[in-house]
């Protein structure tokens, strides 16, 4: 492996000083106070380095990598500097990539339909030409990823899927890399082999920077820098590997024969030795000093990239953009095929369209022929309501369950600007709509059919019409809810307790003209009732003739009669049509500004 030829970088060289990181924490007594993760740390990571962040679980190792790379600013304090130059964090972004812990990938595309897809998005091109293609090949070849290409991102091994995330980052060429914990979760071989890549990564010029849990001897030896943080979250060594025993030694502290250097200072850190945190802290400054480096490599290194710095500091300046329209149109249109693409690869696509095939056929066995006859005209008008409901939770839940899921790849994607956040959610919209409108059409078609309702193409039209609008609706609600409510157990019990309202007062179970004055204006936002409006006047309104009656009598023979009895005599068909749709279109824009503050706030 190697990367010198064609993805050489001239990195970027990270200073931080006296940075601090607080958050907001429950105490025992349950009140919110701040709790100081990182306590005034500094230091600096240089080009062409690979640093490791260590220390034990707790330590704040996250905490410092996401404060360094601008993926957590609130709570931090402190400067950081680029290139000796305050840190621009639009324009840092776009130098720089994250790589989470979790492997963020679309698990249903090959290896090398997500390079292609991550290519396009990040050139703003349709088709790659033979350049753009060869580095392609390039990076795969030389992260080992070249023979798998062709398979499907699920199947890839724990070190692979690892690698297609550096291999996708890799594309935009970054100066910078932080990883967390790129080691996690893998055996030792795939780990050495994913060390090894990110130690190429480092000689071919970038900075990389990343956690690290847990390190072997051997494993210690692949990092050029290293930074130990304690579980108080101060610095007590900040410098090359190789030094780290001769500064120990320093302090009276000798790692003992075949023991693990990374366990050793872990286990410094965590007083296992004696009191030696507080020494040590002081001895490095908390990071900042570098004195007890005299005469040794490091001084070197320091001096020689200081002279880098100057010579470059400026350049970094030309490569700032910013999106113009037409660039956001074609990722939009990438987005939509990257999405087309994932969604007819999932079964839960079928499983949605036999849901609604099944239900309606059941209801239309169960309810055949109510439509038609006045004597059951109270079964018929329950059918049209639970109908209503079943389109109503189908797409509300199918969003629940998927966008949730959908997120920690957003966030990592649109982290590292690979895209503009409107482009994503237009594209996710607009994916899902032709689904939503086959479910309900194929549910419309079954139901209306053999439930005798009147075979009108007008009336199934508007009918059809207004259960679509329902069903974007509560898809956005679901959305809207999968957004807040990472977690599926709240998200689903909160949709449930918000929707619960809109049926209420959705004009069945219990008339306008009963209800207090004082509640009465919420059937007018509801958009339940509205639905059920429109959905009555399709069957019943438009002078429809006389029903057929089984029985003696039948009052509502008269579908006149009917809506004189719901309160829904005057046909407010369009005017109800108009407000879901506006519902809709609210709904949409309150989920895309939730979406974009939930982005922000990570
Ligand atoms: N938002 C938060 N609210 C409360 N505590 C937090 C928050 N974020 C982090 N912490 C706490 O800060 C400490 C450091 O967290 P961090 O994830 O940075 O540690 P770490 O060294 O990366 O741990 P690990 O190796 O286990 O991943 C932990 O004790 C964690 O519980």
């Amino acid at each position: 492996m190697e990367f010198n030829r064609v993805l050489s970088n001239q990195g970027l060289d990270l200073r931080f000083d006296d940075l601090t990181y607080r958050v907001n924490a429950w105490t025992d007594a349950f009140k919110i106070e701040k709790k100081i993760i990182l306590q005034g740390v500094s230091g600096t990571f240089n080009r062409s380095q690979l640093c490791a962040i260590i220390g034990c679980s707790g330590s704040g190792k996250s905490s410092l990598l996401n404060a360094l790379s601008g993926y957590k600013t609130n709570g931090c304090t402190g400067t950081i500097l680029i290139n000796n130059k305050p840190q621009d964090l639009k324009f840092f972004k776009k130098q720089s990539c994250y790589i989470m812990q979790e492997d963020q990938l679309h698990l249903q595309l090959t290896v090398i339909e997500s390079m292609i897809f991550a290519s396009k998005l990040k050139c703003f091109t349709f088709s790659l030409d033979a350049s753009q293609l060869k580095i392609i090949d390039y990076i795969l070849e030389s992260l080992n990823l070249f023979k798998v290409q062709n398979t499907i991102t699920k199947h890839l091994s724990g070190g692979e899927r690892k690698k297609l995330s550096i291999a996708l980052e890799l594309i935009h060429n970054p100066s910078i890399m932080f990883f967390d914990e790129p080691t996690s979760g893998l055996d030792s071989s795939s780990a050495n082999q994913v060390l090894n890549t990110l130690k190429d990564l480092a000689n071919s010029g970038r900075t990389i920077i990343c956690t690290i849990h847990q390190a072997t001897s051997s494993q210690l030896k692949i990092f050029d820098d290293l930074y130990v943080l304690t579980p108080s979250g101060h610095c007590i060594y900040h410098g090359m590997t190789s030094n780290l025993l001769d500064y120990l030694a320093v302090q009276g502290l000798r790692c003992p024969l075949y023991h693990n250097t990374a366990d050793y200072i872990i286990e410094i850190s965590l007083g296992e030795y004696g009191d030696h945190v507080e020494k040590l802290v002081k001895y490095i400054n908390n990071g900042k000093s570098i004195e007890w480096l005299k005469n040794t490599k490091m001084e070197v290194l320091v001096k020689e990239n200081q002279s880098k710095i100057e010579n470059t500091s400026d350049e970094f300046k030309d490569k700032t953009f910013t999106r113009h329209n037409y660039q956001k149109l074609i990722q939009f249109i990438i987005l939509l095929h990257r999405c087309t693409v994932k969604t007819l690869r999932e079964k839960f696509v079928v499983t949605r369209l036999l849901v609604h095939i099944i239900v309606s056929a059941v209801y239309g066995w169960i309810y055949f022929d109510v439509g038609i006859n006045a004597s059951y005209i109270h079964d018929n008008l329950m059918l049209l309501f639970f109908s209503l409901l079943f389109i109503m939770y189908t797409a509300s839940s199918s969003m629940i369950i998927n966008f949730p899921l959908e997120i920690p790849i957003l966030s990592k994607e649109y982290f590292n600007q690979w895209y503009s956040l409107a482009s994503y959610y237009l594209s996710y919209t607009i994916v899902d709509f032709p689904i939503q409108v086959a479910c309900t059409f194929l549910y419309c078609v079954i139901l209306y059919y053999f439930t005798g309702q009147p075979l009108e193409w007008s009336r199934f039209g508007m009918y059809m019409l207004m259960m679509l609008m329902v069903g974007l609706l509560s898809q956005t609600i679901g959305m809207l809810m999968g957004t807040l409510f990472s977690d599926l157990r709240f998200s689903t019990i909160l949709t449930s307790f918000l929707l619960m309202p809109w049926m209420m007062f959705g004009g069945i179970f219990i008339r306008i003209s009963d209800t207090p004055e004082i509640f009465r204006w919420l059937f007018d936002i509801s958009f339940m009732k509205h639905a059920m409006e429109g959905i009555v006047h399709c069957i019943y309104g438009w002078d429809r003739p006389k029903l057929n009656c089984s029985k003696i009598y039948c009052y509502n023979s008269l579908p006149s009669h009917i809506l004189k009895d719901l309160d829904m005599s005057v046909n407010k068909y369009w005017f109800n049509f108009l407000a879901v749709s506006a519902i809709y279109l609210l709904l949409k824009v309150v989920t895309y500004l939730v979406l974009k503050e939930k982005l922000k706030i990570h």
